[in-house]
């Protein structure tokens, strides 16, 4: 794949990091260094803290100590970073193509057009479909198709494979892939290293 540097240079750095809930701590000392053209897997039992990390990587979960820094990211550029949780947050009623403008339209169409994205995840065909009848790895396609829509350099995807199928997979790792050729940076959740055999991983520990 050709490498071209699209995005502005971009770190996403964490130290003596801290993560939990209120008075739960699950996990101390976290230092991480995520650039540009990166990856990093968050591997780790069931509740050991994937995506509080990834949720408090994103901003939206306070720091219990410690320090998270997102350097590179110039304002004027627009947000920086996708933070896609485990659950699918489709509107059921809204067609596949609607919750797609819809995304388009809070985050930015700085991306695919979005009958251009569902073409990318396999769902050109389901375009005016409720979003609400496609099934679970198609659903799981539609959120891949998010992140095409808006272009931003972070993604923080938390169990992104969960119910894709193996041409799933391999589309999944290919978007990864393209992402960080272009020079955006990805810290992924997820119990399947299938594809991502090559990212550097993070492993927490439940007794952390
Ligand atoms: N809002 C919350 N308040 C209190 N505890 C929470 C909250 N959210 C999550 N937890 C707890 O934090 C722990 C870690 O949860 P988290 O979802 O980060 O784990 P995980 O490593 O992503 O797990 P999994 O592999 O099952 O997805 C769990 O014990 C969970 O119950």
């Amino acid at each position: 794949m050709t490498q071209r540097q699209v995005y502005p240079q971009i770190l996403v750095k964490a130290e003596g990091l801290a993560i939990g809930h209120g008075e739960t701590v699950l996990a101390r000392n976290l230092s991480l260094s995520v650039g540009g053209g990166s990856g990093l897997l968050l591997r780790g039992p069931n509740g050991a803290g994937k995506s509080t990390l990834l949720l408090t990587l994103a901003g939206l979960l306070p720091a219990l100590a410690g320090r998270v820094a997102l350097e590179g990211s110039d304002a004027e550029d627009g947000p920086a970073l996708h933070h896609c949780g485990h659950k699918n947050a489709v509107r059921p009623r809204l067609s596949v193509i609607e919750t797609l403008a819809f995304w388009a339209a809070l985050n930015g169409t700085t991306g695919l057009v979005p009958q251009a994205a569902l073409e990318r995840v396999g769902l050109g065909r389901m375009a005016r479909l409720d979003a609400g009848y496609l099934s679970a790895g198609q659903q799981r396609r539609l959120v891949l198709a998010r992140l095409l829509v808006s272009r931003r350099p972070v993604w923080l995807l938390d169990e992104p494979s969960a119910a894709l199928d193996a041409q799933g997979h391999a589309l999944l790792a290919a978007l990864v892939d393209e992402h960080l050729a272009a020079g955006g940076l990805a810290i992924i959740a997820t119990h399947d290293q299938t594809g991502f055999e090559n990212l550097s991983t993070l492993t927490l520990d439940r007794a952390a």
